[in-house]
């Protein structure tokens, strides 16, 4: 069986570092510990030991970490050897593991082991996943609140409650015929059931937002040819990462750049000019433009001060600021038109153009910090789950409406894990880095 093989793996980065921590889990994890490190009692405790091969020869000295299973990250028995992150000392300490009977854990393995004895569950590991990958401070403070548990609980929170309301429909099904109960018992549930799936809805939504946090908050530069999208891009970006020129329809390919902006991960996409052409490739920019406007969180709408037409995207996403160009080189005879004057050239603009992304970020922000930011998976059976709910309410015969509840409840089991996810598992630990 694979899960009763001990794993190790190098859990700090990589080779030379100060320390390297190599982590160990399984059932051998603590006699191999005593015949590198010598006798100890087995609790959780840091010792300070040399550490030795199997023929005596010192290999390093360093602290072991004694975590006795099931008060471990895993729940098995686990080490951890923190030693000097020289190649030769991680390479002479795994070859001693792998000659005592360890093997070197897959990428996510000791995560998934967590798992499986129930010291996570599958929305606090893709919270320890994000945890892990998170570059921004608000991708941080998501993926620490998911990992804790807070997303968990709300999803368990509920499945409660349609178990009491199934508990409540099942009692008045066994009293039927007794004409002392008075009314229907059940009856009492419906309107917390319609509270629960507004929650619900509230959720998806929230979690619809939080994806934005999570993977980018997508703004798109949108506008005519020769705008001066490109120069406003390289201008956030400090650098010369689009190709600008003088020559109408210069950007055909969607060019992307991530910034941190007050700790939010904002995704700034350069897109084509948008007009009607003959130019194969300028097309192909086109519709490329197109496309990148309808997953657009925000549209800057560029257009030169003054210039006609009056240039409208098709698809208007919720949030368009409309920004008139090359300020240096005219003041807007109609200032109504713009939300906000920019030039490239001297850079004035550009603070506003920040401020106004910032505080769209941050709206959608606070809308969710309360509730946290589950991913698509989440959507799915959180639809699921309120369609349920929604047939439960809309039915007339009990045992029926029982059934939808039991359903919906299974949906919201199958987000944390508790109902049959292993098709789902492969996925999300697949995810890990080894040693994680
Ligand atoms: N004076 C002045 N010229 C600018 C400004 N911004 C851009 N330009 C010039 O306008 C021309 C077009 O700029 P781009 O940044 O390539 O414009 P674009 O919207 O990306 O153009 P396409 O990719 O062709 O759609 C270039 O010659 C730029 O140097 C500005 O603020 N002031
Ligand atoms: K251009
Ligand atoms: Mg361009």
């Amino acid at each position: 069986m694979r899960t009763r093989d001990t794993i190790f793996a190098l859990s700090s980065g990589g080779t030379p570092s100060g320390v390297a921590v190599i982590r160990v889990s399984g059932v051998k994890a603590l006699t191999i510990a005593k015949q590198m490190a010598g006798d100890f009692k087995n609790k959780r405790q840091m010792l300070l030991r040399s550490i030795r091969s199997r023929n005596g020869e010192l290999i390093d000295k360093g602290l072991v970490l004694i975590f006795p299973g099931p008060g471990s990250f895993t729940g098995e028995d686990c080490v951890e050897f923190q030693l000097h992150g020289g190649r030769a000392v991680v390479a002479l300490a795994s070859s001693e593991l792998e000659a005592l009977g360890c093997r070197y854990a897959e990428a996510g393995e000791f995560t998934q082991r967590a798992f499986e004895n129930g010291k996570l569950d599958l929305v606090e590991v893709e919270g320890l996943g994000d945890l892990i990958s998170a570059d921004t401070e608000m991708q941080r403070r998501l993926a620490a609140e998911q990992m804790a548990g807070d997303l968990s609980g709300r999803y368990h929170a509920w499945a409660k409650r349609l178990t009491h309301a199934r508990a409540m429909i099942e009692a008045e099904l066994d009293f039927a015929d007794e004409e002392d109960i008075p009314g229907s018992v059940s009856d009492q549930i419906w309107p917390d059931l319609v509270s629960l799936r507004a929650e619900i809805a509230a959720q998806i939504q929230s979690n619809k937002l939080g994806q934005s946090i999570r993977d980018g908050f997508k703004v798109v530069i949108s506008g005519p040819p020769n705008a001066g999208k490109s120069s406003f891009l390289n201008l956030m970006a400090g650098r010369d990462v689009a190709i600008v020129t003088e020559v109408a329809g210069t950007t055909r390919d969607i060019i992307e750049i991530d910034l941190d902006i007050d700790g939010f991960l904002i995704r700034l996409i350069d897109t084509a000019g948008i007009r009607e052409t003959t130019d194969l490739v300028e097309q192909e920019g086109v519709r490329r433009a197109r496309a990148a406007l309808e997953a657009a969180d925000m549209v800057l709408l560029m257009s030169e001060i003054d210039s006609d037409p009056e240039h409208t995207p098709e698809v208007m996403p919720p949030r368009v600021i409309r920004i008139g160009t090359k300020l240096d080189l005219k003041r807007p005879a109609h200032p109504e038109r713009y939300d906000l004057l920019f030039s490239a050239k001297s850079g004035d603009g550009l603070d506003e153009i920040r401020a106004a992304i910032l505080s769209a970020v941050k709206a959608d922000w606070e809308s969710i910090s309360q509730m946290g930011a589950g991913r698509q998976r989440h959507i799915n059976h959180l639809r699921e789950a309120s369609n349920f709910v929604e047939e439960a309410l809309k039915g007339s015969d009990l045992v029926i409406r029982a059934e939808y509840l039991r359903l919906a409840a299974e949906a919201l089991g199958r987000i944390t894990g508790r109902v049959d996810v292993e098709d789902l598992l492969g996925v999300i630990f697949s995810e890990f880095c080894v040693g994680k």
